[in-house]
This record gives structure tokens, sequence and C-alpha cells, in this order.
């Protein structure tokens, strides 16, 4: 019976010899394929070359054998997209309709994206962003005009007043601080949605427990809203999905913010420990190694504290992540490939105007990962390369010279 590896493997070879692979054998072939493809050409042999004699030979073979196959695809696209069609109408609602008024906390790259995104959506909508400095609230996108609706304000008592929903993008660090200082006028019925991705360092609270916990309101509504979203592309209107989450979170009284909420913290550390391995340059059989153990290590944290493990696979998981640690607009994985061409992490931070939640949040994943008894290897020494405790070069040494199969041996298992 032959083993089958699985294995992220490019077969030519790599071009850097002495690469710290982690899978020596090649996968052999996968049988499924065979298999299916075995089986539509029984639909169409003639029987004697019927590789299932026992099956009933087809008295009239096709003369197009393909006619049939694209049939099938046809209806099954068809179906699709009736369906697609009518979960929208059911999931359209009249909410933009009765919306006045939107205020947006935090005047960084999404909060001034998401004001942005909303304001198109209705003229007549008033924006507010409350920001700590109005003029600088629009460095992010110099090129890029701002919808005549949005408005930007250092004034928290105008910018909440009369809002219908609050769209709030404060980096996590900074959140439960702002909160306080504004918690006097925000309204105790007004619905926060909550746009930041991290874990409190200190505490390792989540935004789900930042805003009620700040705002002293244990019911302030809130909706946790995450998923694969550069704001630069949502300044260049580019399709963007994370509405599912919203749905998820509103529609489904079982809605996971747990797992939306870790998997877009946790995808931050992740993301840096993909641009590590870019920055020093070992190629992609290593990249796609390394955040295949990162997306296990994910789940089996995030299931260990209640998440859905279709949470952690959807958009919020492997949607952000597939996003944050291939792309290079993101701040997390940039701070990698920095870290990983040997910058300090000090000079790093201080060329940056933007946040990469990841580095505070990586603090806070080991004292969880020790909380909830998981072994986590990729993140914990993203932590410990942060806290320059671990060079870049010796955790990608130790981390590929992880025991074969060695996801399977910690899928949840205890430190
Ligand atoms: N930029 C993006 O593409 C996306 C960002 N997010 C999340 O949005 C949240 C907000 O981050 P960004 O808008 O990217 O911010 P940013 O990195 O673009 O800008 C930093 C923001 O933090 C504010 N800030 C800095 N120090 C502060 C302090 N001490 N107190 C209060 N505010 C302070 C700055 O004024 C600025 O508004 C983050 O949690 C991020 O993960 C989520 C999806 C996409
Ligand atoms: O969360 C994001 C995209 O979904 C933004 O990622 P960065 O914070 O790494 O830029």
């Amino acid at each position: 019976m032959a083993a089958v590896l699985e294995a992220p493997f490019f077969s030519s070879k790599p071009h850097n010899t002495n690469l710290p692979s982690k899978f020596h054998t090649f996968p052999s072939k996968p049988t499924f394929l065979t298999l299916r493809y075995t089986h539509s050409c029984a639909a169409n042999a003639s029987p004697s070359q019927d590789p299932h004699p026992n099956s009933d030979p087809d008295p009239d073979p096709d003369p197009d054998p393909t006619r049939d196959r694209r049939r099938i695809v046809r209806v099954a696209w068809q179906k699709l997209v009736r369906w697609s069609r009518s979960w929208r109408s059911k999931a359209n609602t009249d909410v933009l309709q009765r919306t006045n008024k939107v205020v947006v906390l935090g005047g960084g790259s999404f909060g001034t994206a998401m004001a942005a995104h909303v304001a198109n959506r209705k003229a007549e909508l008033e924006v507010k962003m409350l920001v700590r400095d109005p003029q600088v609230c629009f460095k992010y996108f110099p090129d890029h005009r701002l919808p005549e609706n949005v408005v930007a304000t250092t004034d928290a008592k105008s910018a909440l007043l009369g809002a219908d929903y609050c769209l709030h993008a404060v980096p996590v660090q900074f959140s439960a601080s702002f909160l306080e200082s504004v918690a006097e006028y925000v309204d105790p019925g007004l619905p926060f949605i909550s746009l930041s991705k991290g874990l409190e360092l200190n505490t390792l609270r989540m935004m789900a427990q930042i805003i009620p916990q700040a705002l002293r309101n244990p019911r302030q509504p809130f909706v946790a809203l995450s998923g694969p979203s550069f704001a630069l592309e949502l300044m260049d209107k580019l399709p963007t999905d994370i509405g599912a989450n919203v749905q998820l979170v509103i529609s489904d009284n079982s809605s996971d913010v747990t797992g939306v909420e870790i998997a877009g913290a946790l995808k931050n550390v992740l993301a840096i420990a993909a641009g590590i391995v870019e920055g020093m340059n070992l190629g992609n059989n290593s990249m796609a190694a390394l955040v295949s153990q990162g997306c296990s290590e994910i789940r089996w944290l995030a299931t260990k504290m209640g998440a859905k493990p279709t949470t952690i696979t959807g958009l919020s998981g492997t949607g952000d992540i597939m996003l944050t640690c291939f792309v290079n607009l993101s701040r997390n994985r940039t701070v990698g490939v920095r870290l990983g061409s040997g910058e300090k992490l000090e000079n790093i931070l201080n060329s940056m105007n933007q946040v990469a939640e990841g580095i505070s949040t990586a603090g806070a994943v080991i004292a969880l990962a020790q909380k909830y008894n998981v072994k986590m290897p990729v993140l914990t020494a993203v932590a410990r390369i942060i806290d320059n405790e671990l060079t870049p070069k010796k955790a990608v040494f130790e981390l590929m010279s992880l025991p074969q199969g060695s996801h399977s041996l910690t899928s949840g298992g205890s430190i």
C-alpha cells in the first residue's frame, strides 16, 4: 500500500540546494484524480474497454462524449447562480435605507477606506470620522478623493451624536484607552462593528471584550467584521468579500465571534512568519510548508477556545491568511520580510507610520497557547524573534527540523 505523503512541493530542483525543506520524499500520485477520470471514461467507453465489466454498457454511446459533461457543468452552474441570487435577495435588507449617520472611530488607512466605502453606498449618508488629528487622517491615500459626505473631526460628542452604526477601526492596543475617553458620548444601544484585528497584549482580550468593558456596557451591540480586505483595494473599489462575515455574525444566533476574531488576530502573526521566510529567500516550498503549519496552529488554538473549524477555514481565516501571508501590501508581512533580511525591529517600527498588529498580538498568542495547552511552534517562534530572543535563521532551522508529520502529533496536543 503506497503511503501518500502530502507535501507542498515544486518538483523542479530548488534554486537554493541547501534549502531546509521539511519534506524529502516525493508524494505518490494522488489516486482520487485517476479514479474520477477512469470513472468518467467508463461512462462512455465501449463494453470491451469498460474497466467495470459488470456495469451496463451504454447501448447508444454518445458521438460527442463531452456534450454530456458540458451539460452537467452548465446545470450545476445555473443551480449555483440561482442559489446565490436567492440568498442575496433574502440577505438584502433595507438597513442602508434606514441608516442616516455612521461614525468611524480611527482615522487610519482602514478607517478611512471603510468610511469612503459606506459613504459611496449612499450620497445622503452622513459619515463622521473621529480622529486624533484631522489634518493627517487623509495622509494614507493622497491620490484618492474622499466622498463629500465624509467629514473628519476630533470632537467625539458631535461625531457620535445620533449615529446609527459605529465602525471601530482603532488599532487593538489603543482601543481601550480611546473608548474610555469617549464613553460618555456613546449611546448604549449603538451597534459597534469592529474592524480591528488583534489581541490586547497584557489582558489577551479580543475586541468583543474590550468594547463593552471600555464603554462599561456589557450589552453594547457588537459585530466582528473580518476577512481578506486590504484598505488600498477597498479605496480602489476592487471587489472585497467581508460581507459574509457580517451575515454570519448578525443573522446566526450561534455566530462565531471567537473564530472570526482569533483568526483575524493570529493571521497577522503568521504573516510576519511568512515575511521572514520571504526575507530569507527560502523559496516557495518552505513558505507553503510554514504557512500550512501556521494554519493548523491557528485552527488548534481557535477550536480549543470554542471556535468553529468552518470559520477558521472561511474568509476570516484561510481567506485572510492567504491574502496577508502572500501579498506584499500587508504591513505584517512587510515587517517579517525586513526582519528576515536582517533589520532590527526597532528600526523597522521607527520607519513605519502604520501599525502591524501582529507584533503585539504575537506576545498574547504565547500566553493563550499556554492557557489552552496548545503547541504552536511557528507563532511562538515569531513572538521570540520579536522579543529579540531568537534569530530568524535559528527559528526557521528549528521549525523546518520539526519531526515529520509533527503537526499530526501536536494537533491540539499538549505542550
Ligand atoms: N489597513 C488595512 O488594510 C486593514 C486594517 N485592518 C485593521 O484595522 C485596524 C486599524 O488599523 P489601520 O486602519 O490599518 O491603522 P493604520 O496602521 O493605517 O494607522 C494607525 C492608526 O492608529 C492610530 N494611532 C496610532 N497610535 C495611536 C495611539 N497611541 N492612540 C490612538 N490611536 C493611535 C493612528 O492615528 C492611525 O489612525 C487594525 O486593527 C488593522 O488590523 C483590517 C483590515 C485591513
Ligand atoms: O488585515 C488585513 C487585510 O485583510 C491587513 O493586513 P496588514 O495589517 O498586515 O496590512
